[in-house]
């Protein structure tokens, strides 16, 4: 089973992980970027905005990404991965490039491995102000509402195309209402 938790940034995906991390002893939790060794300093990089070039940026989250699928989904086949992020945050961040190009990289990457269970925490506009308003921005939230908003139309979009097995969660909910809903979703 390779769960993904997605949502554009202070959607709740570290809060749910942190319940889901208690109910779930057995899993193994992992993130991106920056669930490898190499992708610890590929995550560094990309959050400090080292790179000038839009297309680098996203060709690091590709190789964190490439690195992540060998070195823990695939070695962890036979156990529960449950993710703070996935390709679908990839193909939806990446906006400068046609959706079908971008998903093409982003299958390279993974070896066409895709996640059992995706799980979106979706905001409306109103709530993610209130949220980035009380937070500190790195780089990339720094961008604004619009734009992560745009993002978020781009999760979705990107989900049904690949045809996956997925949950659209209302991310306003209580954080104990969400954790039901997810808790379901996954036992189904
Ligand atoms: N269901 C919820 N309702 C209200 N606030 C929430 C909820 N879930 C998370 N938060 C708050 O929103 C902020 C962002 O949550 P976080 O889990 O860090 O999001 P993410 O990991 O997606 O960026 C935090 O201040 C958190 O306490
Ligand atoms: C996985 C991924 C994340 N991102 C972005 C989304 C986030 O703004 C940022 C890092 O994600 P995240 O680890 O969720 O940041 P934080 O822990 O600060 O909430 O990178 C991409 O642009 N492309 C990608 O492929």
């Amino acid at each position: 089973m390779y769960v993904v938790i997605e949502g554009i940034d202070t959607a709740g995906k570290s809060t749910q992980l942190d319940i889901l991390a208690k109910k779930y002893s057995n899993a193994i939790f992992t993130k991106e970027p920056g669930g490898t060794q190499i992708g610890s300093k590929l995550r560094q990089m990309v959050l400090s905005a080292e790179a000038n070039s839009k297309l680098a940026e996203m060709f690091l989250f590709l190789a964190d990404r490439a690195e992540h699928m060998q070195e823990v989904v695939l070695k962890n086949k036979d156990k529960i991965v449950i993710s703070d992020r996935s390709m679908i945050s990839g193909i939806a961040y990446a906006q400068n490039l046609p959706l079908q190009t971008v998903i093409d990289l982003n299958l390279i990457a993974t070896k066409s491995v895709l996640p059992t269970h995706v799980i979106l925490l979706k905001l409306s506009k109103q709530e993610l102000e209130k949220r980035l308003s009380s937070k500190e921005h790195d780089s990339i939230e720094a961008r604004g509402v619009d734009y992560l908003m745009s993002i978020q139309n781009r999760m979705e979009e990107t989900i049904k195309k690949l045809n996956l097995n997925y949950k659209f969660i209302d991310a306003s909910l209580s954080i104990d209402e969400t954790s039901k809903d997810i808790e379901d979703f996954l036992n189904e």
